[in-house]
């Protein structure tokens, strides 16, 4: 069977560049000519770039054109919890001294956040640099429009370039169905191109391959939704490649299952870290916009700027409802989205007034403590 079923053509996807493999020993890790423009400077100094394919606590393993190797992070882990490293980033490595560390990384071009249920005011940051967002989608139970907006948002936030995958389309008895069943998903994601895949069946699999050849590739989405499926779809025997080059530092840590950071075999590296597939929504306020970007579009025609779209008089968005061009659902789906960010950003701002609090209760305490000492000392 062919694939055909998604109206996005393939010369309609996004493609990364693919990197020369004889360029240089990183190029299949995502390495290409900003990154070096951007290492210049530390390449001069006698420092090498590596990549990070997993971090651990004040250790992290970075794959550098001499392979793999175990370095200190303690340069790298601030206190801010947005700009400790993370797998996806670019070190600068002083492999020369002992122990080797990272001396910093290089600025990222997308991040994936993720809100903290600890008393920390920030985000977590789950993976950097990350081209494609592939939102797995399962045809086998009712597509849930408002779910994929969710991680739309989220991948809009991020920077990287999303893309919808409807997976197990062998379940969807007809052609005519998927057609429609994509043709709705499309209707829901402006500017994200939707294919339908079946693991089963092969059907769209070399499309995707291709899709996200050259990049670096994360995958979200429900549990159940055929992520693991597609990873190992698109990893085919280069899960075992990765797994040997471990030994390199000859630690022997190879028996380890996590899987981080891997190359594709037809180029580019997905991320697939445990924290991503649980991730939520977090301040994906300019991600929301992205989503609804017809709505933002209809925004501009309301009479007054800070238009809610609730009940104003000319209002644009209303009128497109009334008419029958945009549906209902996908405005409630909007109000619905905007007030969770808001949500999500008040409580973050209760959060840091809290801290503030507790920090100069803490100083008062102490003010007094010295003040009753030095009051003693004079009695
Ligand atoms: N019929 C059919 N079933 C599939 C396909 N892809 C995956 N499945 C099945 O769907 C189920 C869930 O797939 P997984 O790949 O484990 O899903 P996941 O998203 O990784 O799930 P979590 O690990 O819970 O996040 C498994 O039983 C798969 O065999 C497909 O193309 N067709
Ligand atoms: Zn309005």
């Amino acid at each position: 069977m062919s694939f055909s079923t998604s109206r996005a053509s393939a010369s309609a996807l996004p493609s990364a560049p693919s990197p020369d493999p004889s360029a240089h020993p990183l190029a299949p890790y995502g390495w290409d000519d900003d990154w070096a423009a951007a290492f210049a400077p530390h390449l001069e100094r006698g420092l090498v770039p590596g990549r990070v394919v997993r971090v651990d606590r004040g250790q992290c393993d970075v794959v550098t054109a001499d392979g793999l190797v175990r370095v200190d992070t303690e340069f790298v882990t601030p206190n801010d919890p947005l700009r400790v490293i993370c797998t996806g980033d670019w070190a600068v490595v002083d492999a020369g001294g002992d122990p080797r560390y990272v001396q910093e990384y290089l600025p990222r071009r997308t991040a994936f956040v993720r809100s903290t249920s600890s008393k920390r005011s920030e985000g977590q940051i789950l993976a950097a640099n990350v081209d494609f967002a592939i939102i797995a989608v399962s045809l086998a139970v009712e597509l849930d429009l408002g779910r994929i907006e969710r991680f739309l948002a989220l991948a809009w936030e991020s920077g990287a370039q999303p893309l919808v995958v409807l997976t197990k389309a062998d379940l969807v008895p007809d052609a005519l169905g998927l057609s429609y069943l994509v043709r709705d998903v499309e209707d829901t994601a402006p500017g994200v191109p939707v294919l339908a895949v079946s693991a089963t069946d092969g059907s769209g699999l070399d499309v995707l391959a291709a899709v996200v050849s050259g990049g670096t590739t994360v995958l979200l989405g429900q549990s159940g939704a055929g992520k693991s499926t597609l990873a190992n779809v698109l990893l085919g025997q280069d899960v075992m490649l990765v797994r040997a080059a471990r030994d390199v530092d000859g630690k022997g840590r190879h028996t380890t299952t996590t899987r981080n950071l891997l190359v594709l075999p037809g180029g580019g590296v997905l991320i697939d870290t445990p924290g991503l597939r649980g991730v939520g929504l977090y301040d994906a306020g300019s991600g929301v916009g992205q989503v609804f970007s017809e709505i933002e579009e209809l925004a501009a025609g309301c009479r007054f700027q800070d238009c809610a779209h609730v009940a104003e008089p000319g209002c644009a968005v209303i009128e497109a409802v009334s008419d029958g061009e945009l549906p209902e659902r996908r405005l409630d789906s909007y109000r619905k989205l905007l007030r969770e960010n808001q949500r999500i950003v008040a409580k973050t701002d209760a959060r840091l007034r809290a801290e503030i609090r507790k920090e100069w209760k803490r100083r008062g305490a102490e003010g007094r403590a010295a003040m009753e000492a030095k009051r003693g000392r004079r009695a």
